[in-house]
């Protein structure tokens, strides 16, 4: 049995006067002194959701507002971090220390959480309540840490309002982990309208849908209701599983922008018009979590056609759903439109390879002319 320990992480206030944040662990000891030293996220006091009951899904969180995509919906740590569970190795004594260093004011909020685990499954609520709720959360390990046995890095996090997202197998929320601010970030991935629930996925959307639920029924005991999976007849579900399975084929098998870069002999708009046949696929079955993987190819693809006008449309449309899920991404953006041909390094380089190439078959045939001149039989 691997040797954890409880390490209770306590986070200052970024604000005054506000309490310290508590996050009660089951860490393996080599972990401990690599954790960042951050300080709490400050309390949103006005979010743009609410948390109430729903008829058949428990509680769900709902907006408040209509929240633009790309928005931020909140920010949060997590109340307890636990082991995995591939190696099974913690014991309910463990898992109860863990529950006790959580703070009385954050306790009720968690044992309220949905648990979907029997107690002969899960004798500790902390246990049952993480395997129904827990998200993944990635911590920094010695370069000497045995990873040999499988599990060991995997570590998941009790998020007390983000888990209270119900699953959609067309999720309009997404969420980030981020080691350094120890915290997760949920924000939208499309427009949120009014009232609409806030949903996240629990499973591999790219799957069929009775492969979705082989994986929801035994590790959430629901069968999922919604619009993806409850479609009116047989040909439209069929179409829906085609769908996934075509974008998931796409995935690995699409035109890159990295491949399209090198090789000059590809049309302009290989990559663009490829990406561009499949995002309306991808908004139909709600996967716009994959958005911006295509979108940032088509902006760089612009950008090395020197298309000031489509770059700039499409990084503006890039940036906005970017800004807050994939800082990095938004942050390049950013900089490449301040001031594109500076700031991009690759800007109108395809244009210049193709100037540079015409010149050379110029060269080339000239060449040839000349040779043929010198047999004399020029047409002049
Ligand atoms: C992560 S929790 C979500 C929040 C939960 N509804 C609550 O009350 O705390 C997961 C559990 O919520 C319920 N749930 C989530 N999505 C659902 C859905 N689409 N249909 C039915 N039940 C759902 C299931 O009981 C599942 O085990």
């Amino acid at each position: 049995m691997a040797s954890y320990v409880h390490h209770v992480i306590e986070l200052p206030s970024s604000v005054p006067n506000q309490p310290t944040v508590k996050i009660s662990c089951l860490l393996h000891p080599t972990v401990i002194p690599l954790l960042p030293a951050p300080s709490a996220a400050p309390v949103d006091h006005s979010p743009p959701y609410e948390l109430r009951d729903t008829p058949q899904k428990g509680v769900g969180m709902f907006a408040k507002q209509f929240i633009p995509k790309g928005s931020l919906i909140l920010v949060e740590h997590p109340a307890y971090i636990i082991p995995g569970f591939a190696t099974n190795a913690v014991s309910y004594e463990d898992f109860e220390t863990v529950g006790r260093g959580i703070p009385d004011s954050l306790y009720e909020e968690v044992a309220s959480m949905a648990n979907c685990r029997t107690s002969a499954e899960s004798p500790s609520i902390i246990d049952g309540i993480a395997r129904t709720n827990a998200l993944s959360v990635q911590l920094k390990f010695p370069s000497d840490f045995p990873s040999d046995s499988p599990g060991a890095k995997d570590y998941g996090g009790l998020f007390p309002k983000i888990a209270r997202c119900n699953h959609s197998c067309g999720m309009n929320a997404g969420w980030e982990w981020d080691l350094s601010t120890l915290s997760s970030t949920l924000f939208a991935l499309r427009d949120i309208e009014l009232g609409e629930e806030i949903t996240n996925t629990y499973v591999d959307l790219l799957q069929s849908r009775a492969d979705r639920w082989k994986r929801l029924q035994p590790d959430y005991r629901f069968d999922c209701d919604c619009p993806w999976c409850n479609h009116e007849g047989k040909a439209s579900q069929m179409e829906s599983d085609r769908n996934r399975e075509y974008i998931a084929t796409y995935l690995s098998t699409r035109p890159t922008y990295a491949k399209w870069s090198i090789d000059p002999c590809l049309p302009d708009a290989f990559v663009i018009n490829s990406h561009l046949a499949v995002l309306p696929i991808i908004r139909k079955e709600g996967l716009h979590r994959l958005l911006p993987l295509f979108m940032e190819e088509i902006v760089r693809c612009y950008a090395e056609l020197g298309d000031k006008e489509s770059f700039k449309a499409w990084a503006e449309d890039t940036l906005q759903l970017c800004r807050v899920g994939y800082k990095d991404l938004a942050g390049e953006l950013r900089r490449m439109l301040e001031d594109p041909q500076k700031n991009v390094r690759s800007w109108a380089r395809r244009k210049r390879i193709q100037e540079e190439n015409k010149h050379q078959d110029r060269y080339e045939f000239e060449a040839d002319d000349s040779f043929l001149n010198l047999f004399g039989t020029s047409p002049i």
